[in-house]
């Protein structure tokens, strides 16, 4: 086990903390990630690679509500990925696993747009299909690890999201999208397929029958169709309401109301419920059930004889 791996591991258990069960669903997940050194994944010999790519950045703001805002930010290349984004995207999801407090996530482009894939220089210059394979392993983990977040996540999609953009918004429990914006999977006109895991979490989402025809067709997906099919989950409509960054936090806030231990453990009910069969799911449950029952927000609730009229 390399240092990385083993500092990985120790990350995920301090994240469970005393709540074994979480520590011990992970671990079933190999620790939240998909590849590591038994598929010949090595992390940092990766990292280096990637950060001969730099520009761009990923920016982190976590808030005291237990909301966090992560931006995604090249405006000159339309937000693409930067190798050293790719980079700074694996370091900001480590924070937010050890955010304690984190209730829920938004995920943006800036200046209106929301991403447009992989930076395509970084792209030209690692066409050999190990690169391109060991670049696909380190998002994959990645968003993997995103998804999995004990928190709510939101994709607020303004402008274009193409590409590894696209596959980027499949890695929120939900979309919501701005007047006017577009989810485009561009790869087939890239001569590819979905590398970051897009593909097999968009067939999770919209079904295969709207998968096959998304990505064989490069459909654009405007506002409507994505409702329409179940890709997104609301069009952020209301000039004068505020920013969409506003709407959409409002829109999350609804989810995001409560106490954290509490919102953390509905993430991981669900999270569990989608990707375990349902045996393990349901033992899961069980588990996380114990972490909040008989835990301060039940005892106040159970006090304060609450009616649910
Ligand atoms: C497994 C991952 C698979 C992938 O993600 S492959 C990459 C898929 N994405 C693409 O192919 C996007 C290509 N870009 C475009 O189609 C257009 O630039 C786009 C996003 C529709 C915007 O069009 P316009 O509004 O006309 O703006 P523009 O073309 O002048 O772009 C402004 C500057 O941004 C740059 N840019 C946009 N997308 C980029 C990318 N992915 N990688 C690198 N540079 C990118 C573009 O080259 C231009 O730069 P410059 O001003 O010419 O220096």
């Amino acid at each position: 086990m390399s240092a990385r791996m083993v500092l990985c591991a120790v990350r995920q258990h301090l994240l469970g903390g005393s709540r074994g069960a979480w520590a011990r669903f992970l671990q079933r997940q190999s620790r939240g990630c998909v590849y590591s050194s038994v598929h010949g994944f090595q992390q940092e010999e990766i990292r280096e690679k990637l950060q001969a790519f730099p520009g761009g950045s990923i920016e982190l703001l976590t808030q005291e509500s237990g909301l966090a805002v992560l931006t995604i930010n090249y405006p000159s290349r339309m937000n693409a990925f930067s190798g050293s984004m790719m980079v700074d995207l694996e370091e900001r999801v480590s924070q937010l696993e050890g955010w304690t407090d984190g209730k829920g996530l938004i995920v943006q482009g800036a200046s209106g747009t929301f991403c447009s894939g992989s930076d395509l220089n970084a792209v030209r210059a690692l066409t050999n299909p190990q690169d391109g394979m060991k670049m696909c392993m380190f998002m994959q983990n990645t968003l993997t690890r995103l998804l999995r977040l004990p928190m709510i996540s939101v994709a607020l999609v303004e402008g274009r999201a193409l590409g590894g953009g696209a596959e980027l918004t499949t890695a929120c429990d939900f979309r919501l999208m701005a007047p006017g914006s577009v989810i485009q999977f561009v790869h087939k006109h890239m001569g590819l397929v979905p590398g970051w895991g897009g593909a097999a979490r968009l067939v999770r989402i919209v079904g295969s029958q709207n998968a096959l025809k998304l990505l064989g067709g490069a459909v654009k997906v405007d506002p409507e169709l994505a409702l329409q099919i179940g890709l997104a989950e609301e069009v952020l409509q209301g000039e004068g309401t505020g920013t969409p960054l506003q709407r959409a936090e409002n829109w999350l806030s609804v989810y995001t109301k409560g106490p954290a231990p509490v919102i953390q453990a509905v993430k991981k009910v669900v999270l569990s419920g989608r990707e375990l069969p349902l045996s393990e799911a349901l033992r899961t449950e069980k588990d996380v059930f114990g972490m909040v029952w008989g835990g301060p927000a039940n005892m106040q609730a159970l006090a304060s004889k609450s009616k649910h009229r």
